[in-house]
């Protein structure tokens, strides 16, 4: 039988059921051990994927569910073999808190792809217990899945990197869409997209956000420095733009038409998803043949490029468009997600309003 209770007094906002609904929650962490860091949460922002978790989207959530996994906060105890932060320092964990450290793809700092990772909520901890995200006032984590936060990166701003950032980053570097003279679309302009066009425009390329509403063209032009905008409900626009890119990240959450994102590619271009609707896109092959394309996907990023990605950011000034907002306010947001009404990531204020008792 599992052990469910831990010796470290734990509370969060979690949901219980598939209504999605969260609400405060009592709960335990495990002690420090000597390869752990345990640290205070102070920020944690909301990704859509909470949105298909709490909602079992996807068919394999876990109850009682503590979401979260874009969580900032500082050190307050570090087992005795821990090299990499001390006490009061600044940590971040992201989407994964375990993996089994031996196999192809842990050797190749791909973590993100072992078949024994261990996601950061939701999932079977290598205790038994289920494992608890974010949204909650302590955190605890092996210091391999803990990131150091660079000194002068805002906290609470910074946080959707350790989702948004290293989903946009990671394939944008490994697809080859990280220089000067590549044409890069954005598909979808929420958290995701928001970040992919900060870390496409850093990284030199040009970049075309293309998205179903019209009203954020002047944004992703005059906010976000996207060199175009494609309104994907005119064909049009689309046609004009036919064969024009180099690769395509597409971040759109609900199932969406992906001939016409297709068809913008150039021969040998990319399109990577790394939107995960709860249904099956469907698409002929006609497109993907004609000009020898590839299509792909895309899971967030192994620690060492986290990192990576993280010290790039603060190095280049890549800040995501945040919303903070108190713990209480958890629910309306998901709701207000749900209708991408946001700009761009919400992020929980969970050192100033997440009560300890
Ligand atoms: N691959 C990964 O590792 C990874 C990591 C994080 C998130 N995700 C997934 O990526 C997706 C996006 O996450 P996010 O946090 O950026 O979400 P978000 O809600 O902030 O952004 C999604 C965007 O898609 C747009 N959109 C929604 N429905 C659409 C439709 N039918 N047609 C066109 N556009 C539509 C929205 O307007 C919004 O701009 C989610 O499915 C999430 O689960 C994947
Ligand atoms: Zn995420
Ligand atoms: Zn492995």
């Amino acid at each position: 039988m599992a052990k469910t209770e831990h010796p470290v007094k734990a509370v969060g906002w979690a949901t219980r059921d598939p209504s999605g609904v969260l609400s405060p929650f009592k709960f335990s962490r495990r002690a420090t051990g000597e390869h752990d860091i345990q640290f205070k949460v102070l920020y944690c922002g909301i990704c859509h994927s909470d949105l298909h978790f709490c909602k079992n989207e996807w068919g394999f959530s876990q109850y009682p569910m503590v979401p979260g996994h874009e969580i900032v906060g500082v050190a307050t105890e570090v087992g005795s073999k821990v090299e990499k932060v001390k006490v009061g320092d600044k940590v971040g964990v992201g989407c994964l808190v375990g993996s089994c450290r031996g196999c192809d793809m842990c050797s190749q700092d791909l973590e993100n792809y072992c078949p024994k990772q261990i996601l950061t909520y939701s999932a079977i901890d290598t205790d038994g217990t289920l494992t608890q995200g974010g949204y909650s006032n302590i955190m605890v984590a092996d210091e391999h899945f803990v990131v150091r936060w660079p000194e002068n990166l805002p906290m609470d701003i910074g946080a959707p990197l350790l989702c948004a950032g290293i989903t946009t980053y990671s394939p944008l570097r490994y697809f080859g869409l990280d220089k000067p003279g590549v044409h890069v679309g954005i598909v979808g302009l929420g958290g995701l997209g928001h970040v992919g066009v900060k870390f496409a425009k850093a990284f030199g390329a040009k970049v075309t956000v293309i998205s179903t509403s019209e009203g954020k063209r002047q944004e992703a032009i005059g906010k976000l420095g996207a060199d175009g905008f494609l309104n994907s409900r005119d064909p049009e626009q689309l046609q004009a733009a036919a064969g024009t890119m180099d690769g395509i990240i597409d971040t759109v959450s609900a199932v969406h038409p992906i001939v016409p994102l297709i068809n913008l590619l150039k021969p040998h271009g990319k399109i990577v998803m790394v939107g995960v609707p709860e249904k099956p896109l469907e698409f002929g092959t006609f497109p993907l043949i004609a000009g020898r394309k590839t299509m792909s996907g895309s899971a967030i990023g192994g620690l060492k490029e986290t990192q990576e990605m993280i010290d790039f950011a603060a190095k280049h000034n890549v800040l995501p468009d945040v919303e903070i907002v108190p713990v209480d306010y958890v629910n309306t947001a998901m709701e207000r997600l749900l209708k991408a009404d946001v700009k761009y990531r919400f992020v929980i204020d969970i050192g100033n309003t997440l009560k300890s008792d």
